[in-house]
């Protein structure tokens, strides 16, 4: 067991200046800064005239000049790009992509270190998180998906937008303007061989969402601008509204466990990194070791991954209950559950009014949890509404490590510590990770 619970902690949810509050804008000043430790959310942290400045394309330790992109005489702290650097980090490198950096795609966070830095100074992160709101003094560290220690070339899904005249690229930081690009260096190269970036498509697209299969099928689907309701579209705007999303086909091999197939929108959820899945589901079975027999729920399931695998392990005598709320991904999982009468998947908008009656009809025990929940994660209701009905352990599944230290907490109110923690690096490049947290009730680790 990598990680201690100590006491308790609380998120700290202050609501956001309003721009008078702002005072007069310092947007464009240059600082010179010393950069201090990696913060959430891309940046690090450093300090002005007693304020927080949080600058992206920095380093810890390193002294910057940063402009100002956010932030007045009156912020309480101030965003910032560092856009000349005085003292580099030894862990700096030359981007690799030349669309990263100060005013360009807000797409990475970390072009300018290697992988293996961004991972160290994720680790940071989590640790922070896990220490500041639920009080775990974790000593895991990230770990890059198997076979993935170089961080580029892994994204199977990306929402590309277009610039007014039609050129294809990506966002810039904080910002819907488009920063045109003629590739994309985290995309599969599946993506740059279609020949799309760099291209120009036609006016009236807001941008193209872009899924490659685990087979290398690429599907690509024209976002067409939102009509208002009073209409006033084109015919080929009207049609791309009306055209269905095909699926595509995604395999997940688990060692010991085999393949299977996952029938899933091109512009449903699934995990982009084309390693994630099947190290995900290794690692919840590892550790909730699902026995012939037992009850599970699977909260957030989208298109059922987790439930399939789980309805392998539990067998016919057991009973594995998905709950989604996205009826596409409701409607694929049935699907992809054929042939395993012990699993269900349903729709229920969890958290919401009279969610739980939908585990009540579904399963009579729960012996194992799994949750997968968005960013914004399950929260206290969802968090007491599981614990309560006592299963032996529970699989947090977070992408969201605030939002799962948050949730840690409010299970241990309910009598569940944390007995394993895993994190990976399933976004190499950006500051985004996915932690694995298994809980049991504390005294029966
Ligand atoms: C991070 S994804 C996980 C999906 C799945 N476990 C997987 O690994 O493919 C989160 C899922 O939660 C679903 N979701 C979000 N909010 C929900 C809610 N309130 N009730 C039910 N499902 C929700 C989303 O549609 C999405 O499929």
């Amino acid at each position: 067991m990598s990680a201690r619970q100590r006491g308790r902690g609380r998120g700290d949810r202050r609501r956001p200046r309003n721009r008078a509050a702002q005072g007069d804008s310092l947007v464009g000043q240059r600082l010179t800064l010393d950069i201090e430790d990696v913060a959430q959310g891309g940046h690090c942290v450093a300090r002005h005239d007693g304020r927080v400045v949080f600058v992206r394309h920095s380093l810890p330790g390193e002294r910057v000049v940063a402009e100002v992109t956010d932030g007045g005489t009156g912020s309480r702290f101030l965003r910032a790009d560092a856009v000349e650097i005085l003292t580099a980090s030894p862990e700096r490198r030359p981007s690799p992509c030349v669309y990263a950096g100060p005013g360009l795609c807000g797409g990475c966070d970390w072009q300018h270190t290697s992988a293996r830095f961004g991972r160290e100074l994720k680790t940071r992160v989590v640790r922070e998180q896990l220490q500041r709101l639920a009080g775990i003094e974790w000593d895991g560290e990230v770990e890059a998906v198997p076979g993935d220690e170089e961080g580029q070339r892994w994204r199977t899904r990306v929402e590309f937008a277009a610039t007014p005249r039609g050129r294809i690229g990506l966002r810039r930081h904080r910002s819907h303007d488009v920063v045109p690009v003629d590739d994309c260096l985290i995309t599969v190269p599946e993506i740059a061989a279609t020949g799309l970036l760099g291209e120009v498509v036609e006016t009236g697209v807001t941008g193209v969402d872009v899924a490659v299969d685990s087979a290398g099928e690429v599907v690509a689907i024209d976002l067409p601008i939102r009509r208002s309701s009073s209409g006033g579209g084109s015919a080929a705007e009207d049609a791309a509204h009306r055209d269905p999303v095909p699926n595509v086909t995604e395999t997940v091999h688990v060692a010991g466990r085999g393949d299977r197939d996952f029938a899933v929108s091109a512009r449903g959820f699934w995990q982009v990194h084309p390693g994630a899945a099947s190290t995900f589901v290794t690692e919840v079975l590892d550790r909730l070791r699902p026995q012939p027999g037992e009850r599970v729920l699977d909260l957030y399931s989208g298109v059922g991954v987790f439930t399939a695998f789980l309805a392998d392990a539990v067998g016919t005598d057991g009973r594995v209950l998905g709950l989604e709320g996205d009826a596409r991904a409701v409607q694929d999982g049935q699907g992809n559950l054929a042939g395993l009468p012990q699993a269900s998947l349903q729709r229920a908008d969890i958290g919401r009014d009279g969610w739980q009656s939908a585990i009540d009809d579904g399963l009579d025990t729960v012996d194992l949890v799994v949750l997968d929940p968005p960013r914004t994660g399950a929260g206290r209701e969802v968090i007491g509404e599981i614990t309560a009905r006592q299963p032996r352990a529970i699989a947090y599944v977070a992408c969201d490590p605030a939002a799962l230290a948050r949730d840690l907490s409010y299970a241990a109110d309910a009598g569940y510590g944390v007995t394993s923690l895993r994190a990976f690096d399933a976004f190499p490049m950006t500051h985004h990770v996915e932690c694995i947290a298994i809980l049991s009730r504390v005294g029966e680790s």
